[in-house]
């Protein structure tokens, strides 16, 4: 894949054993970016780069690259993500923590975008890599939304972006990606963002959240 993400690359790439490589995802600063379809993780996500120089993960670009070169696999993900739901978590987890691998020994901090998107994929996460420092809920109406993916959809070529599946995202997102953010919050460590504004009025702060990690 074009990220890199395969586990002998993960392995090459980082060096020393599995444990040692463990232990540095273990270590490293992770950001969940949380939000709904066409909320605008992806933008802000690539502004954040630009600035804090963070490595940008994000599963939905992983499993469309999986798509994309045309395996079996990819054929069956397809087939899910133009329904609207969720692939199953292990095949994610697994091409995310790849993809983490594969940049640890660089990465300043990784924003992981469009990962958890239900509960247990937060629980999977914590036990398997690391714990989040912080989760950027990137927040806007459905109304927003839509209008955002609706145009979006005349040049992404997404299979996605239509509004039946916009409706069936939306749902899973309210039904299984909610609730993650609430057990976040509990635990005090999200900063919710309101992305009603530009996209500079919504990096501005993106990035006041972000300089109370430091
Ligand atoms: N603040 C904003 N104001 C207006 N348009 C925006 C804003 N942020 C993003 N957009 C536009 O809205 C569309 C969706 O944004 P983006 O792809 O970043 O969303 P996303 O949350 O990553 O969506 P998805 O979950 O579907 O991947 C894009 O066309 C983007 O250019
Ligand atoms: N974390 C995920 N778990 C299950 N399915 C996922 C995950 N991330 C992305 N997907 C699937 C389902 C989404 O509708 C599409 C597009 O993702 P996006 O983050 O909106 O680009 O991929
Ligand atoms: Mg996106």
């Amino acid at each position: 894949m074009g990220c890199g993400n395969s586990k002998s690359a993960a392995i090459s790439s980082a060096g020393g054993s599995d444990s040692v490589r463990d232990n540095k995802l273990k270590k490293s600063k992770i950001v969940f970016v949380v939000g709904g379809p066409g909320s605008g993780k992806g933008t802000q996500c690539e502004r954040i780069v630009g600035k804090y120089g963070f490595t940008h993960l994000s599963t939905g670009d992983l499993l469309r690259a999986e798509v994309t070169s045309g395996t079996e696999r990819g054929q069956r993900l397809n087939a899910i993500m133009s329904r609207g739901e969720l692939v199953p978590m292990e095949t994610v987890l697994q091409m995310l923590k790849d993809a983490m691998l594969f940049k640890v020994d660089s990465a300043k901090g990784f924003l992981i975008d469009g990962y958890p998107r239900e509960l247990s994929q937060a629980e999977a996460f914590e036990k398997k890599i690391a714990i989040p420092k912080l989760v950027l809920y990137i927040n806007a109406s459905s109304e927003t939304m839509m209008e955002r993916l609706m145009n979006r959809a005349k040049t992404s070529g997404r299979a996605d972006d239509k509004a039946e599946t916009f409706k069936a995202r939306l749902q899973t997102y309210y039904e299984a990606t909610e609730p993650v953010v609430q057990r976040y919050d509990s635990k005090g460590l999200v900063k919710k963002i309101s992305a009603e504004g530009t996209a500079d009025e919504v990096f501005k702060l993106v990035c006041e959240a972000l300089d109370s990690l430091k």
